[in-house]
């Protein structure tokens, strides 16, 4: 069975696997230990209640309980730039126009801002190769949003995730090298590990503060801006699909696109529902397509879990749940629990 739980501490080896076997770009998971033990802490604090929920950090863990794995992990945060400016590049038109000299000319051009100060951002998505396809992406990426839902109150009214940008194999990012790297001479990864440390504003900072034209860039970069890493298209197409738009912002380093929705109009959110909970004696049915599976969750918040059902399970009045599933989400019989699409609508 799979479960999505709150990260642990002793889910700290998993981790530091996955993130080795990431490659480079996934900016807030490096295949650094003691910066991912970091992270594992200030979770814990956020789900026991030693940190304001408001600025906390909240991540997920997708656990095969067979394996007793963590095999995914998938990450909220509850508000950027609280405590260091948040930069992104916006992408704007400059037009110029002489009618005398009959001229017009549009050049693409890059602005800094700090735009999305206060929001609440998705990230650190990454699931172990072993358990790419088949649906588990969409459990990790949507569990979140039940959360979002249950909670709403701890967290901005606009959600919005910086997608992973284009680098090649050797983690070189086209942008980085026409542009970032002019300013603070570093290759991309170890600036890329710098900004995970916490030091992404201090490198911001070093960077130009007026706007770029485009046309000044070589193609190889101007062709990467907006644009996201090839095993980030699955990530970027579920945010899609839930209603998540490019909002014209990108990343200074790598130029990956910023996606954002209103969490009232994120589909999962719309389509959830309550049901209270009936215990049935069924086989469990773990091999299920996405399309023919739900997502239920419990309504705790330090304990929160996230499981998958069968559709059919979903009655007028119930919700049908076999036993041992009733135990990983930590609920009993009568609780109220929520329910959303996993792929297909609800109903
Ligand atoms: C992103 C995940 C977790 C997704 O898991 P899976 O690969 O198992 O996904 P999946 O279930 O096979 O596919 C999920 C959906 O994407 C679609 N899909 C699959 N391949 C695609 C492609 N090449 N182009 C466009 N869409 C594609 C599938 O049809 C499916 O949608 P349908 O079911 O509708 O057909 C994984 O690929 C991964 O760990 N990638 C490497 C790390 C990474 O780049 N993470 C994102 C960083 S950016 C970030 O973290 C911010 C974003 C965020 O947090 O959400």
């Amino acid at each position: 069975m799979l479960i999505i739980r709150p990260l642990q501490e002793n889910d700290l080896d998993d981790l530091h696997n996955m993130a080795a076997s990431a490659g480079n770009g996934l900016t807030t998971l490096p295949p650094d230990r003691q910066l991912l033990e970091g992270k594992i802490r200030k979770a814990r604090d956020t789900f026991e209640g030693r940190c304001q929920p408001d600025a906390g950090l909240y991540l997920f863990a997708l656990e095969d309980t067979s394996l007793k794995r963590c095999v995914g992990i998938s990450g909220i945060q509850a508000r950027v730039g609280l405590n260091e400016v948040f930069y992104n590049y916006r992408l704007s038109i400059t037009v110029r126009d002489s009618r005398e000299l009959g001229v017009h000319v549009r050049t693409p051009t890059l602005y800094l801002t700090n735009d999305m100060t206060d929001s609440t951002e998705i990230g650190s998505l990454l699931l172990a190769e072993s358990h790419r396809g088949g649906g588990n992406g969409l459990v990790l990426s949507r569990s979140r949003f039940l959360f979002l839902d249950e909670f709403r109150q701890h967290f901005s009214d606009k959600i919005f995730a910086e997608m992973r940008g284009v680098s090649d194999e050797a983690g070189q990012s086209p942008l980085w090298e026409a542009l970032g790297r002019r300013f603070f001479d570093m290759d991309y990864v170890a600036a890329d590990r710098l900004s995970a440390r916490g030091n992404k504003s201090f490198i911001a900072e070093l960077m130009p503060q007026f706007p770029i034209y485009l046309s000044l860039l070589p193609d190889s970069a101007r062709e990467v801006i907006g644009e996201v890493h090839t095993n980030t298209r699955p990530a970027l197409n579920m945010l899609q699909a839930e209603g998540f738009n490019f909002n014209g912002l990108v990343d200074i380093f790598d130029g990956g696109p910023v996606v954002e929705a209103f969490l009232h109009n994120i589909r999962t959110i719309r389509q959830s529902i309550l049901r209270p909970v009936k215990r049935v004696d069924r086989p469990l049915l773990d091999n299920l397509s996405a399309s023919d599976r739900v997502m239920v969750s419990n309504r705790a918040f330090e304990d929160f879990r996230v499981g998958t059902l069968p559709r059919q399970a979903i009655r007028d009045e119930e919700v049908q749940i076999p036993g041992p599933i009733m135990e990983a989400l930590g609920v009993s019989e009568g609780d109220q629990v929520r329910l959303a699409p996993l792929k297909d609508p609800l109903f």
